[in-house]
């Protein structure tokens, strides 16, 4: 028997009577696993685990019988899910749990505050129920089980939690750190052109969802997307926003049509070119799409520049990590100050050029408009000059002329830019250019996506 010397105890089943040996080859049960790594069975050589064996050996007529006893908190336990390769150990302070290649670890609080039961967890509105606040912080398990494909965890108050372990290998922070939360695929002009992505088409985009689906899968991908064959229109223009998300209203309307008459205080409203920006980088959440179409225009130039901000990020993080780190960790202010006529507007938002999740780096949102970039009051001076340093190892990233994409946006043609991660830039243009569009909820884009049973 093992040594006692561990807090926890645990229930589970042994043969009865208990079969003392087994021999290499020997078809092994998940329960005879878990006798052999309690001491109960010795073994000589290795163990096949498999699934079929377990299954058989579960026809064998068999008396079980539960005991409790005491384990080294330190040793690997076995079991034996669908085939997955799978050890588990209960330590001090946390639940390990080995399940193919990655290995786990769970906080006993956690295990407690996540637990499904119906008492703890309204499946149908999929909520919890359980008072978190009332849960002893320095909770552990008094009987600890794993049956084949689940952990039973029996707390001090007598309730039971059970874990499906592919739904704890699922969750885990580890299974979350390996992974990315949105699979993209980025680019520079060459990439997207090779692609050759076709767009969608309105007649079928609008009442047709797999055409929806399609459309939402590239736009997840690359991060921008187009419709063709939309009439020339801003009720069309909004029909077609309207089948992808919420019209997201801001200052500037909810659909909006312009064109360089200066009517709003904003260069967006001239002739001029325009560098490579995101937009509304001065909002606390910058709108997450923007849409274009281009009404009309009888003159030259005003072809529309797309940049992948996330492959330049990319390009930093692998050149100059400490740049990366720095555009990530300093906030800096964007800001609109508008002060013409019928139109006085002030907006501030703070935050970092590029927003990553902390548990795998992932880049989630880039904040970049030289423009609206508002005075630096908001880090010392010594960090300044690296972060002017890395902004300049970004904005050459950015400028690369192989990643810009450039396009002509036609009457008919709408396009949809993921504002959080492609930045846009305009040629400077002649004649009368008529441009309408609006912003969408990102929220609610991504809430599409699922809908259709996409990543997102
Ligand atoms: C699109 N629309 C013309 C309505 C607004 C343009 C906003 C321009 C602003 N400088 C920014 O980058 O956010
Ligand atoms: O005129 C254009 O093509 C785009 C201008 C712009 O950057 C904007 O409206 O956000
Ligand atoms: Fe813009």
């Amino acid at each position: 028997m093992p040594m006692i010397s561990s807090r926890t105890s645990l229930y589970f089943a042994v043969f009865f009577p208990p079969r003392p040996l087994l021999s290499p080859g020997d078809s092994c049960s998940p329960l005879h696993m878990m006798a052999f790594a309690r001491g109960l069975v010795s073994l000589r050589g290795s163990l096949l685990l498999r699934r079929d064996a377990a299954r058989a050996s579960a026809r064998a007529p068999l008396r079980l019988r539960c005991v409790q006893i005491q384990v080294i908190s330190t040793r690997w336990q076995h079991t034996a899910p669908a085939s997955v390769k799978c050890n588990w150990n209960l330590r001090e302070d946390f639940f390990e749990l080995s399940y193919g290649d990655l290995v786990m670890h769970f906080d006993y609080v956690w295990l407690r505050d996540h637990c499904r039961s119906a008492s703890c967890y309204n499946s149908k509105t999929n909520q919890r129920s359980l008072d978190t606040a009332n849960v002893e912080l320095a909770i552990r398990p008094t009987k600890t089980r794993v049956d084949e494909e689940t952990l039973f965890l029996t707390w001090p108050d007598g309730h039971v939690t059970r874990y499906n372990l592919a739904w704890l290998a699922q969750n885990s922070y580890e299974g979350q750190k390996q992974s990315s939360v949105q699979p993209r695929i980025l680019w520079n002009s060459d990439i997207y052109t090779k692609a050759a992505i076709p767009a969608a088409h309105w007649e079928k985009f609008m009442v047709c969802d797999e055409e929806l689906k399609k459309f939402l899968s590239n736009f997840l991908l690359y991060g921008i997307a187009f419709v063709e064959g939309v009439p020339a229109t801003l009720e069309a223009t909004e029909e077609v926003s309207d089948r992808v998300s919420l019209i997201r209203e801001t200052m500037y309307g909810r659909i909006w049509n312009f064109t360089s008459d200066f009517s709003r205080g904003d260069t967006a409203y001239t002739k001029l070119a325009l560098d490579r920006h995101t937009d509304t980088s001065y909002f606390q959440e910058p709108c997450g799409i923007q849409v274009f179409h281009c009404l009309r225009h009888e003159g030259t130039g005003g072809r529309t520049l797309l940049v992948d901000g996330f492959h330049a990020a990319d390009k930093v993080l692998q050149k100059s990590p400490s740049c990366f780190e720095l555009l990530a960790r300093v906030p800096i202010k964007h800001e609109y100050i508008e002060n013409v006529e019928g139109h006085r507007n002030h907006m501030i938002g703070i935050g970092p050029v590029l927003n990553v999740y902390p548990w795998n780096n992932e880049v989630y949102m880039i904040r970049y408009n030289n423009y609206d970039r508002a005075v630096i009051n908001t880090v010392p001076h010594d960090v300044v000059q690296h972060w002017y340093v890395a902004h300049r190892e970004l904005t050459k990233e950015l400028r690369t002329p192989e990643n810009e994409l450039w396009v002509k946006l036609k009457p008919g043609k709408v396009l949809f830019i993921d504002n959080w991660r492609v930045l846009h830039g305009r040629e400077s243009f002649t004649g009368l250019r008529q441009l309408c569009g609006c912003y969408l909820t990102r929220d609610d884009v991504l809430n599409t996506a699922r809908s259709l049973g996409l990543k997102a």
